[in-house]
């Protein structure tokens, strides 16, 4: 198996979220990089990140822990998903921003990103994690909108599915 999927979460929403797609996914493999750190992810070709946004549009912790470590990392070749868990109410001017640290460095490095999504349905002002209208991946907000987090997986499972899960290289 060539894909898996790589999170850190503070509180355990990410944690949820990755389990899902994971589910959604024919159940690829999960890291948590607070227990691995970024040792696996080169040995994966198709890569799903998962990361949450905190104190005003930081990466979570475990992610900072490992983020010299995670830019050594050559992506060039490999096709990445990122998903990004934030609060748009509390947070409006900030929201998911730490997606953006990721998916700059995966472009940086070459990596082919897959997984833009439509702002549509989130309120927010300013999202550093918007480029060219869209998210760079999946946005789940589970503090003012859980009721949609379970079909807005579905609906991005099937949209990333081919590129992720049933790549041919
Ligand atoms: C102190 C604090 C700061 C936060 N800062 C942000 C932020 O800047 N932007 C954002 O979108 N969400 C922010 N959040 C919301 C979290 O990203 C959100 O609760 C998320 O679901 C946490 O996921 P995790 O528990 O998996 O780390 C913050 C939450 C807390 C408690």
């Amino acid at each position: 198996m060539t894909s898996a999927i790589f999170y850190a979460s503070k509180g355990g929403n990410t944690k949820e979220v990755a389990n899902k797609i994971s589910f959604a996914l024919d159940e690829i493999r999960v890291f948590d990089i607070a227990v691995t750190g970024s040792e696996y992810i080169s040995d994966y070709k198709h890569i799903v990140f998962g990361i949450s946004t905190w104190h005003g549009g930081e990466m979570q912790k475990d992610w900072k822990k490992i983020w010299d470590d995670f830019k050594s990392i050559d992506f060039e070749g490999k096709t990445v998903a990122i998903f990004g868990l934030g609060d748009q109410k509390n947070y409006p001017n900030e929201f998911a921003d730490a997606m953006k640290y990721v998916y700059d460095d995966l472009i940086e490095s070459k990596a082919t990103v897959v997984g833009f999504t439509s702002t549509n349905g989130y309120e927010f002002n300013e999202s550093k994690a918007v480029v060219n209208d869209k998210f760079v991946g999946l946005v789940i907000d589970e503090v003012n909108q859980p009721h949609l987090t379970d079909e807005r997986i579905k609906k991005w499972a099937d949209d990333i599915r081919a590129d992720i899960l049933h790549a041919t290289s």
